[in-house]
């Protein structure tokens, strides 16, 4: 028979493992714990949570859909233009960075201690995986991927090939939004849904060079038409609905993908979380699998007519395969037109270029309509600048559309993304361990520079000089806002006058971000630029814009791979 356990020893060693537990917890518990880097200002509440910001984040999601305005308040609660947060449990913290010259710097200049951050590779990851823009700047891949699409964006292609896409893409909206002003008689209609499918298909057209069947603004524009005595339905605000077609199904397909990314934006584990979307919803895995059968097709018809050598490059497909033909060629080897790097490059042309430049038009049509004084300026303005055509009652051609220096055109658009920039808060990581305004680094840490609030639309945080980089000290490319009306929309803050006295329009007029800085800021940003330059242009020229009552105007926002407006009416009255 065993001998009993003595009762004092028994009690010993429950007393003993309880202790040690709890001393282990305790420990843990306190290894869990956020630790900051010394002298950098952040919340108390989330230096004592192991979640950190965390339970922040998400009480904000919940109730307001976006974390954005999280990354802007953040220096504003702290009076500090560099604060601290924890974003997941056990993780470094990370900055938050509100000041334009030391963001300018890192952006420009510091490009060997700071690169792309992981979590907006991360978003991107899971659909566009071999497109550069889910890779950090040091990956094999990368500059392979940029030399592919290198051409897209210079002067020559962007002219002959772009440019005429847009314009024959703008005018059907031009005739959509003037069949809608008559058959509403000029009452308010959502605007919204056709500045997407605008941008969609000049996106489209701009990409695979799609004819009309597959234009979106063009089909609901020969819906209407082919319905004389279709009239829009009302609406208790005072606005008209429009019947609308159903969607074309790759169509459905881009958006549910970019509503997609945009979820991804918001997690703080976009890789997990992606793969778990596709395997939770049948219809996202089925728009991706549209995506890659629409892709195959395109490039398929654009190779039978490339090798036919018929029509020219009309397109930046037919480009890129172009290029592919001649490496090929070159190499006398077969070319590769289906690589995972030609799909995704294709696609994330589209993903990149379509919401940002859509949300920018929707922020542009609302700051037009509510500014009717600068409205009034910029048509005088396209008028003065396209006068054969005023004259004569037509529009300006794309050849004036490009060539003219309109700077009041440049002013009002600069100034809708001032106010209202689609991307407020860009990402970049720290690759090594280095400094920020005054403070040591270590290598890995995220900083968020946000391009909204102080310093953009409010007077700076002040920062000591003594605080800056070496490399940012008078090194300032941009003047500065008048701290007085940084908040208001004011087109004239982008002019000068010359030395011969000239009116001209000054692109480092003051801080500004919407496009982000330096090598790995956007690609797309001259694209995009001709894109909203003649979109507004257009719109303006054909329409006036009524103001709205504050219902149908509001503000709000929410966040998706851009910042969106809530609200987006338009009421219309044509014009020439
Ligand atoms: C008004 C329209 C647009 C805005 C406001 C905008 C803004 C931005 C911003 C803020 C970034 C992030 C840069 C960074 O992290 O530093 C970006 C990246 C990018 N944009 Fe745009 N964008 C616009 C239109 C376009 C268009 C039309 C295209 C192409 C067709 C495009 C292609 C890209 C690409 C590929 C990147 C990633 C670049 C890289 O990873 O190196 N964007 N854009």
């Amino acid at each position: 028979m065993a001998p009993p356990i003595p009762v004092g020893l028994g009690m010993g060693n429950a007393l003993f493992f309880v202790v040690a537990i709890s001393a282990a917890l305790y420990l843990a518990y306190r290894w869990a714990l956020p630790k900051p880097i010394p002298g950098v200002p952040y919340d108390e509440s989330a230096r004592n949570n192991i979640l950190g910001n965390l339970p922040e984040l998400v009480t904000m999601l919940r109730d307001t859909g976006k974390t954005r305005p999280f990354f802007i308040r953040h220096p504003q609660r702290h009076q500090s233009a560099l604060t601290q947060v924890w974003m997941r449990p056990l993780q470094k913290p990370s900055l938050i960075l509100a000041d334009f010259r030391e963001s300018q710097d890192i952006l420009l200049r510091r490009t060997r201690e700071f690169d792309r951050g992981t979590w907006n590779t991360d978003a991107f990851n899971g659909v566009v995986p071999n497109h550069h823009i889910s890779m950090p700047s040091a990956d094999p891949r990368f500059k392979g991927n940029r030399e592919l699409v290198r051409d897209l964006m210079t002067p020559n292609f962007l002219h002959e090939v772009s440019v005429p896409q847009i314009y024959a893409k703008t005018m059907a909206l031009v005739d959509l939004w003037s069949l809608k002003a008559e058959l509403g008689e000029g009452r308010p209609f959502n605007a919204r849904r056709d500045i997407f499918d605008a941008a969609i298909d000049i996106i489209n057209a701009a990409a695979f060079g799609l004819d009309d069947d597959q234009s979106t603004v063009k089909n609901q524009l020969d819906h209407l038409l082919s319905k004389p005595e279709l009239r829009p339905t009302p609406n208790a605000d005072g606005s008209v609905m429009f019947p609308e077609l159903p969607t074309l199904p790759t169509i459905v397909a881009i958006e549910e993908i970019g509503n997609h990314l945009g979820e991804q934006f918001k997690s703080p584990f976009p890789r997990l979380s992606h793969r778990f979307q596709m395997w939770k919803s049948p219809t996202l895995a089925k728009s991706v699998a549209r995506k890659d059968e629409f892709l195959r097709d395109e490039i398929n018809k654009a190779v039978v007519r490339l090798r036919k050598g018929e029509s020219g490059t009309r397109s930046a497909m037919d480009h890129i395969l172009q290029r592919e033909m001649n490496a090929a060629e070159k190499a006398g080897r077969e070319p590769v037109f289906h690589s995972h790097r030609i799909h995704d490059e294709l696609f994330g042309y589209i993903v990149a270029g379509h919401d940002t430049s859509s949300t920018a038009l929707a922020w542009m049509v609302k700051n037009i309509a509510d500014h009717p004084e600068a409205q009034t300026k910029l048509r005088s303005a396209l008028r003065a600048a396209y006068s054969d055509a005023y004259a004569k009652g037509e529009q300006p051609s794309v050849v004036e559309l490009w060539k003219t220096q309109v700077p009041y055109l440049d002013a009002v658009l600069e100034e809708s993304l001032r106010c209202n920039g689609p991307i407020p808060v860009t990402l970049r990581e720290a690759l090594v361990n280095t400094e920020v305004l005054g403070h040591k680094i270590p290598k890995g840490t995220k900083i968020f520079m946000v391009s909204e609030g102080p310093g953009y639309q409010s007077p700076p945080i002040p920062v000591l000089e003594s605080a800056r980089s070496p490399s940012s000290r008078d090194k300032n490319l941009y003047g500065s806002w008048d701290p007085s009306d940084m908040h208001l929309f004011n087109p004239e803050r982008w002019l000068k006058t010359d030395e011969k006295g000239n009116v001209v329009y000054d692109a480092q007029s003051g801080p500004i971000m919407a496009f982000s800085l330096g090598p790995r800021g956007c690609f797309g940003r001259r694209l995009a630029y001709l894109e909203v330059r003649i979109v507004l242009a257009l719109l303006v020229w054909n329409f006036e814009f009524h103001k709205l009552s504050d219902g149908l105007s509001s503000r709000d926002s929410y966040d998706s791979i851009t910042t969106n407006p809530h609200r987006c009416y338009v009421s219309l009255t044509k014009v020439t």
